[in-house]
């Protein structure tokens, strides 16, 4: 089943603290956004590619895609204030049916298997996640004390990609927008117009490079992944 991907690359990499955009920093010598856009560029069953950019990478950006001959790019749009506005700007790029995916640059490690199951579980139910289940125990805190330890038979811990029926996702930005609701991905979206969402299992490997010690794990994982002892 065919589908595109917006992938939101819009961030600061704040948390990163690299100085710079942490999609730009480089594993084995390639950028983290290249990874992640290799993975997609090279399934054959993904349609097109919707890029979202800050316009202070731009240049860079269209640099290394050129460079890394990334081919199925279809549109590269600005990002917004937050990560739903990129996403939403995307949309307006995207095709007005089928399958769509969200899939955050800043997750290299995604494998075609899981972006096919996820595709066949969003065309059947309409939405679906990746995630896995969550490992460790899970309190809420209030200012240093815990007040409830959650039952972790029930938490999983949400990825992207986040695969949806097109009109679903458009529908769910749309009331956000409308309501003024914001999101940390595109599934709350869509679970406040009513609609299920699906999971499907992924892999722990597909981590969100976040903080600089998600650095030494990408190492790891990319070691693993090219056969490296
Ligand atoms: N306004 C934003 C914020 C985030 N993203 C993208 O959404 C993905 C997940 O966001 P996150 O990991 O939080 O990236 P940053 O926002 O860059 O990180 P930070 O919050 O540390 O600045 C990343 O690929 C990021 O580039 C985006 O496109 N537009
Ligand atoms: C979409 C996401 O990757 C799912 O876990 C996550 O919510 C993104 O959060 P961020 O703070 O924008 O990285």
């Amino acid at each position: 089943m065919a589908y595109e991907v917006i992938i939101p690359a819009a961030g600061q990499g704040k948390r990163m603290g690299a100085g710079k955009n942490k999609l730009l920093l480089e594993l084995k010598g390639i950028p983290v956004f290249i990874h992640t856009l290799q993975v997609f560029e090279r399934d054959e069953k993904c349609d097109g590619i919707v890029l979202a950019i800050s316009p202070q990478d731009e240049e860079e950006f269209n640099i290394l895609l050129k460079e890394h001959q990334i081919k199925k790019i279809k549109a590269i749009v600005y990002g917004g204030k937050e990560r739903q506005d990129s996403v939403y700007h995307g949309l307006e790029a995207a095709g007005s049916e089928g399958i769509i995916l969200v899939h955050d640059a800043a997750r290299p490690f995604i494998d075609v298997p899981t972006i096919h199951k996820s595709v066949h579980v969003a065309n059947e139910y309409g939405a679906a996640v990746v995630a896995v289940p969550v490992k460790d125990t899970i309190k809420r805190v209030l200012y240093d004390e815990v007040v409830e330890t959650v039952d972790r038979s029930s938490l999983w811990a949400i990825q992207t990609p986040q695969a949806f029926r097109i009109s679903i996702l458009k529908e769910a930005h749309q009331h956000a927008k409308d309501t003024g609701f914001l999101g940390t991905d595109e599934a709350s979206l869509v679970e406040r117009i009513q609609h299920p969402v699906k999971i499907v299992e992924g892999s722990y490997d597909n981590i969100k490079l976040t903080t600089k010690e998600d650095l030494y794990f990408a190492e790891a994982i990319l070691k693993k992944m090219k056969g490296d002892t």
